[in-house]
């Protein structure tokens, strides 16, 4: 007797995932400068300096789209783009909103997944997570409470 006659395959068993939900996580890094206002005097944050950046992105479903997946990381892409034509390489006090802290920055762009990405994707932002490099990270989280 072959394991294919005793085995169930998961395929003609038609097995289904338990309920529940999934979350994905894509990473992106730019460089760039920046300096922080209000700083004490003499407060190295104040002076123009650079950091590598990096951005994890976190969006969740409790449904799989296509061949099984909440989004294909590829669908990403445009996140990247704007982060490389956006961010990258540029001084962030001259080309953010808001003070360039690791905790605007990543508010900045959950706001940019959230009108991109969201409805297109079918999926929800969890989170942004920025990190300046080091051992320092910041996360972002909407508060879906709130109107947007
Ligand atoms: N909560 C936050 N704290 C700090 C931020 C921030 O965005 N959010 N930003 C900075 C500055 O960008 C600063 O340039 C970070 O400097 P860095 O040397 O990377 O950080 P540390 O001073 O913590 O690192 P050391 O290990 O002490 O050199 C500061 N804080
Ligand atoms: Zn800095």
């Amino acid at each position: 007797m072959t394991h294919s006659a005793t085995v169930p395959s998961p395929v003609t068993a038609a097995w289904q995932p338990p309920p529940g939900s999934y979350r994905i996580t894509r990473t992106f890094d730019f460089a760039a400068a920046h300096h922080l206002d209000g700083m004490p005097d003499g407060h190295r944050c104040a002076r123009n300096h650079g950091h590598t950046w990096t951005i994890e992105v976190t969006l969740s479903s409790t449904r799989l789209v296509g061949p099984g997946w909440v989004a294909d990381f590829a669908d990403l892409n445009p996140l990247g783009a704007f982060i490389e034509d956006t961010l990258d390489h540029r001084d962030l006090n001259e080309v953010l909103p808001a003070p360039p802290t690791s905790e605007l920055l990543a508010a900045f762009l959950a706001d940019w997944c959230i009108r991109h990405l969201e409805t297109r994707l079918g999926a929800r932002l969890e989170s942004i997570v920025v990190s300046e490099g080091g051992a320092n990270r910041v996360e972002f989280r909407p508060d879906r409470r709130r109107a947007q």
